[in-house]
């Protein structure tokens, strides 16, 4: 039976009530393999953080049904998305399982949520940034990347010894005209879903040939002019700690991105370059102390108003009325 309204909730002021709008974090995986360990403990510690919002993953049709029951388990919301690929080229990417990662633009479509943090399965959250999903709109936040490690042996920056994150230890050359436009890494952003710029987003990629970094370059062009950096507290790409060390302050930072060549805690050996320092085994430690941790296991019986969908609280009831009459400020086109 459907649940019943209770309509005199309106009675005293004789207005639509302002619901307030949903948001979440979301987060995406493909494959059978061990990503969704990355997952369950990103969602782990998210609670430990104590986080309001849920963790939407948005999940390929490859991944098994025991991985999706397990997420439910876990406290996800599980949507399944179709995978997006780009136009066909020759182009390698940097790693070859990038190509994958185009259909991570089918988060633009979740337009249930007005705001949404978007992070890569391999990231964990140790502090709450739930104050991030407040931040004004019309801007896309993310965290601007280093371009030292060997992934970037591709690109120009990389052959002259130029970074961003020490933009003056080599100047970018004067005949080369002036120095590429800002670019953050794509593992974690804040963003606004919408129809509007999720069809522009599409529309786009026909036209957009493949380059080495996939859909994080892709972003990067889409998303030039609203682009805003945030500290690298909200997404420590651990090559940092080795390239720029100067520019982290290891105790300040909330999340830290495993992205390190070797550096995914789940299949962590020690053996890859720069693996056995001490701040790396901290940091995979750290890691592990929350996925391990059965007392940050999802219990049904505490689910918060938001945690999951289909729980009857309130703001869901209220959710679930006819859109009300708000007026919502548009984000300018950020295309
Ligand atoms: O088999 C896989 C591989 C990847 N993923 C998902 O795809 C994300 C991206 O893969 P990695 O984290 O291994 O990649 P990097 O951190 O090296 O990638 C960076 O560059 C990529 C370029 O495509 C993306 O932009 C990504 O978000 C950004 O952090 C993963 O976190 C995970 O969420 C899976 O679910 N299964
Ligand atoms: O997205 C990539 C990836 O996360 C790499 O591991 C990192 O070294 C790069 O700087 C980044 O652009
Ligand atoms: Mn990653």
């Amino acid at each position: 039976m459907a649940p019943e309204v209770p309509l005199d909730v309106f009675a005293s002021t004789g207005k639509v009530p302002k619901v307030e709008p949903k948001k979440a974090y979301v987060t995406f995986l493909a494959g059978n393999g061990d990503y969704v360990k990355g997952v369950v403990g990103l969602v782990k510690g998210l609670r430990k953080v104590k986080s309001a919002y849920p963790l939407v993953v948005a999940i390929l049709p490859d991944v098994p049904e025991e991985h999706r029951e397990l997420l439910r388990s876990q406290g996800c919301i599980v949507r399944e998305i179709e995978p997006i690929y780009p136009p066909q080229n020759q182009i390698q990417f940097a790693m070859a399982y990038y190509v994958i990662n185009y259909s991570k633009l089918r988060i633009w479509n979740f337009v249930e949520y007005s705001k949404m943090v978007y992070l890569d399965a391999d990231i964990q959250v140790y502090e709450n940034i739930d104050h991030l999903l407040d931040t004004p709109d019309g801007y896309f936040y993310a965290v601007m990347d280093c371009f030292c490690e060997k992934t970037w042996s591709h690109s120009k920056q990389f052959s002259i010894g130029y970074c961003q994150q020490c933009p003056n230890k080599v100047t970018w050359p004067a005949e080369l005209g002036s120095p590429p436009p800002l670019y953050f890494n794509a593992g974690m952003f804040v963003y606004e879903p919408s129809k509007l710029t999720y069809e522009n987003l599409l529309q786009t990629l026909q036209v957009t040939p493949p380059t080495p970094f996939a859909e994080q370059d892709f972003l990067n062009m889409f998303f030039e002019k609203v682009y805003k950096p945030i500290p690298l507290l909200y997404n420590l790409v651990l090559a940092m700690l080795w390239r720029h060390p100067e520019n982290v302050e290891l105790e300040q930072v909330k999340v830290v991105h495993y992205c390190a060549a070797g550096s995914k805690p789940w299949r962590y050996t020690g053996v890859e370059a720069n693996m056995e320092r001490e701040d790396i085994k901290m940091l995979v430690k750290k890691w592990w102390d929350v996925y391990d941790d059965p007392s940050l296991d999802f219990k049904a019986e505490d689910t918060a108003p938001t945690a999951e969908e289909g729980t009857f609280s309130k703001s869901s009831i209220l959710a679930s009325l006819p859109e009300p009459a708000v007026a919502y400020i548009p984000a300018p086109s950020a295309a």
